[in-house]
C-alpha cells in the first residue's frame, strides 16, 4: 500500500510562513469480485462478462484507477476468476492495483479478507476505504468523490439512491406474504456501492460482528449500523445507472448504459 504523506505539525511549519502541507491519507478502493454469481450463471462468471466491449470488472477497476484521489486498489477474487483478473490487472495500465487477494464464501468474508490484508500492510486507522461491487461497472466519479468527501465529516458513508417506488415491509400470513407497514418514502433509499469507511471504524465493526455467527449481512453498511449503532452512516448520491448486474436479464440494460456512456 502506498505511504501516506505526513502533514507538517504546526511546530514544523517553516519560517518563511509557507502553508503547512495538507495531510493526505491513503484512499484505498477494494473491488469485491469473489462472488459465484449463482443468480446469474455460475458457469459464466458475471465479473468477466463483456459489456460495451470490455469485462464488467474492467469498468469497475477503471473507475477507481482514473480517480486522481484514489491511491491504492485491492481486488478480491475467487479461484474461478483469479487467472483472468490477474491477466487484466497485469496488462500494464493499472499502476494503483497493489494486490489480488482471495475472498471468502460470503460477501462479508471477502471484505474481512481485505481488512486483514490492509491491517497486515499496516495502513493507518484513518485511511479511507471505498468498498465496491465489481459488478457495478458504471459507478460515477461524482459518487466516488462524494464518498471520499463524506469521510471528512463521517466515519462511514454509503452511496444510495432515493426510492421512486413506495416500499412495503411484509410479513408472513400462512403461505402468503402480506403488507405489514408502508414506510414514509422520503426515508427510503436503495443501497449501492461504493460504501466508504475510515479503516479503523470498519475494522472495529467487523471485529464485533465476528462474535455473531448468525450474522449474514448483504453489505458493509449493515455491519456498522448493527454493531456500531452510534456511528452515523452518511448517504452519498448514487444513480440508477450504478446498477448491479445480478441476473442475465440485467445485461441488455448494462449494454445500453455502456453505449450511452460511449456516445
Ligand atoms: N463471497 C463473495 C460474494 C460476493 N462478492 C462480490 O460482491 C459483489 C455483490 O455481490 P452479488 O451481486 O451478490 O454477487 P454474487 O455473490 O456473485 O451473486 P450471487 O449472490 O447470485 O451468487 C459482487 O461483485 C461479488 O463478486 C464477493 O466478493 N465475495
Ligand atoms: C452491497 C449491495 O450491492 C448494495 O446494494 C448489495 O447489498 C449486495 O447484495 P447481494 O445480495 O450480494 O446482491
Amino acid at each position: 500500500m502506498s505511504e501516506s504523506r505526513a502533514s507538517a505539525a504546526p511546530s514544523e511549519v517553516s519560517q518563511d510562513n509557507a502553508e503547512p502541507e495538507e495531510q493526505i491519507q491513503p484512499v484505498v478502493a477494494v473491488i469485491l469480485a469473489a462472488g459465484l454469481g449463482v443468480r446469474f450463471d455460475e458457469s459464466n462468471p458475471k465479473q468477466l462478462v463483456q459489456v460495451g466491449g470490455k469485462p464488467i470488472i474492467t469498468w469497475s477497476i477503471d473507475a477507481f484507477q482514473s480517480n486522481a484521489r484514489v491511491t491504492d486498489i485491492l481486488v478480491v477474487v475467487n479461484d474461478r476468476v483469479r487467472e483472468s483478473v490477474e491477466a487484466i490487472v497485469g496488462a500494464g495500465t493499472y499502476d494503483k492495483v497493489r494486490m489480488v487477494i482471495q475472498g471468502g464464501v460470503e460477501r462479508m468474508d471477502s471484505t474481512e479478507a481485505a481488512l486483514q490484508t490492509l491491517a497486515d500492510a499496516e495502513i493507518p486507522q484513518d485511511a479511507k476505504l471505498l468498498i465496491h461491487d465489481a459488478v457495478r461497472p458504471f459507478v460515477s466519479q461524482e459518487s466516488i468523490n462524494g464518498c471520499i468527501d463524506a469521510l471528512d465529516t463521517f466515519n462511514a458513508a454509503t452511496v444510495a439512491v432515493a426510492s421512486s417506488d413506495t416500499m412495503l415491509i411484509a410479513g408472513d400470513l400462512g403461505e402468503r406474504k402480506v403488507v405489514r407497514q408502508v414506510p414514509d418514502r422520503d426515508n427510503m433509499f436503495r443501497a449501492q456501492t461504493p460504501q466508504a469507511f475510515r479503516f479503523g471504524t470498519l475494522r472495529k465493526a467487523y471485529d464485533l460482528a465476528a462474535a455473531d455467527p448468525d450474522f449474514h449481512p448483504t453489505d458493509d453498511t449493515r455491519v456498522v449500523v448493527d454493531h456500531l449503532p452510534e456511528e452515523p452512516v452518511a448517504i452519498v448520491a448514487g444513480s440508477v445507472t450504478n446498477m448491479k448486474i445480478t441476473l442475465p436479464s440485467d445485461v441488455p440494460m448494462a449494454e445500453w448504459i455502456a453505449g450511452s456512456l460511449a456516445g
